[in-house]
């Protein structure tokens, strides 16, 4: 049930060339004629946007969701959201943002979602469903049948909810009551995320205990609390791996959506390895999104890294270096740092990360296998990845129906001439302007 964006599935690279099917166009990843020299607004997160559409329509009253990410996550979301019974209404529409006016309403059984590839349609929708008056049944593209759901999809019956199967497709069936639940989230943060963001709505409130290895992208659980916390939700986060939310109800907001600081990433990247210049307006003073980190990574890489009036700028001094970076709490960045790995003059370690597999396609496998068929040097560990210098020559960088796949062959695009982007437009699941706003950047070098 691919929504109509993408048809793609995910698990396999798909080559129009080589396996003779069609329809998969390559894109050829613009070589950049000089150190660019750009100003890149980026769209609004999308993980800023999911939560807050989500907490709109579970709100006490309407609200307003501005300058949100119009994507395919972004419009799976939504289309979720008024299956339920939310009604919203789109103004100041762009390619890339809307506001939106949001209406809510009891969550409405009888209803179906389609989650796309979208963790976090796959993961922040489903207790939802259980507050529904009726069935919700669920489904998504070929390969979100495999991204794991089995912890949520366990804490949701543990709380009285019953539910068909433990990955999609599957129905579910409220009421939830609520209450004490434990489950493993080292798989993934949404475990926790999905389960706090509509807990305040469940009678007795909610009590995650995690158990097992250390959840990883804590920094988007902690954007969960903060806009919980926003919204007037008791959330008490003092006991480590325990999050205890009590019943009450989401008070309507007025939100503006920050631009999308992991989405800057390939845009930032290419500063370093053009030795070059961007610079990111809007660059939140202080945020919860991990892609803040950028700014540290960047600079360990050999950026030169400030904050000036309009923004972020990011400058390269032409040379890449290696790193050593724990990307557990920021893994979403990993594609754009492993790029700049196979660039760099020297080693790079990357580590913490293996859940990363359980992504839009295993990501660990997936960079060492489209680096070395660049002729690369890309080895998996179980966690993460070791990427030495090795010098690279054009070829199909397969994406995986993986934005940051995509984005990320686009980055050694830049200086390895005849590198071929396959299914550049998966960049849809969250920033649907990639090409034009990477050939506007290109356009301002000198
Ligand atoms: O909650 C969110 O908005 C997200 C959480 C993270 O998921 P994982 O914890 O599975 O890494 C991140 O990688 C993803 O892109 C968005
Ligand atoms: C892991 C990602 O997405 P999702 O929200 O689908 O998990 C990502 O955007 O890097």
């Amino acid at each position: 049930m691919a929504s109509p964006q993408s048809a793609s599935g995910g698990a396999e690279p798909r080559d129009a060339h080589a396996d003779g099917s069609a329809g998969v166009a390559h894109w050829p990843a613009p070589v950049a004629p000089g150190p660019v020299r750009a100003t890149v607004r980026l769209p609004g997160s999308k993980s800023v946007t999911n939560r807050a559409l989500l907490l709109a329509a579970l709100a006490d009253a309407p609200g307003a969701v501005r300058l949100a990410l119009r994507s395919r996550d972004a419009d799976l979301m939504a289309s979720a959201l008024r299956a339920l019974g939310a009604e919203m209404a789109p103004s100041n529409e762009t390619p890339s943002g809307v506001d939106w006016a949001v209406t809510p309403h009891p969550v409405r059984g009888g209803a179906s979602v389609d989650v796309g590839l979208a963790g976090t349609v796959m993961r922040f929708v489903p207790p939802v469903a259980a507050l529904a008056d009726g069935p919700v049944s669920f489904d998504g593209d070929a390969h979100a049948r495999k991204r794991p759901m089995g912890p949520i999809l366990g804490a949701l019956r543990a709380l009285g909810a019953s539910v068909d199967n433990d990955a999609l497709p599957f129905t579910i069936r409220g009421p939830v009551a609520g209450g004490e639940v434990e489950l493993d989230a080292s798989v993934s943060s949404q475990m926790i995320s999905g389960l706090l963001l509509a807990a305040a709505r469940f009678e007795k409130g909610v009590t995650v205990r995690h158990s097992g290895p250390p959840v990883p992208s804590m920094p988007h659980i902690e954007m969960t609390v903060h806009m919980l916390r926003q919204a007037g939700v008791e959330v008490d986060d003092s006991e480590a791996d325990v999050w205890r939310v009590q019943p009450g109800t989401i008070r309507a907001r007025d939100v503006t959506v920050e631009p999308d600081l992991s989405n800057a990433a390939p845009f930032l990247a290419a500063a370093l390895v053009t030795g070059g210049t961007v610079v990111v307006p809007d660059w939140p003073e202080e945020t919860t999104q991990g892609g803040d980190q950028l700014r540290h990574l960047l600079a360990e890489m050999g950026a030169s890294v400030t904050r000036v009036p309009e923004g972020l700028r990011v400058t390269g001094a032409g040379r890449v270096r290696g790193i050593e970076a724990d990307l557990r709490d920021v893994s979403e960045l990993t594609p754009t740092v492993a790029a700049l790995a196979a660039l760099a003059d020297g080693p790079s370690r990357i580590s913490g990360v293996a859940h990363i597999r359980g992504h839009e396609t295993d990501r660990i496998t997936a960079l060492a296998t489209e680096i070395n068929r660049l002729g690369g040097d890309a080895s998996e560990t179980d966690d993460g990845l070791v990427i030495r210098p090795r010098p690279l020559s054009g070829g199909v960088f397969h994406s995986y129906a993986d934005h940051r796949m995509a984005t990320a062959g686009a980055v050694i695009g830049l200086v390895v001439p005849g590198v071929e982007v396959e299914d550049i437009a998966t960049t849809g699941k969250t920033l649907p302007e990639f090409p034009r706003m990477w050939a506007e950047m290109l356009g301002s070098t000198g």
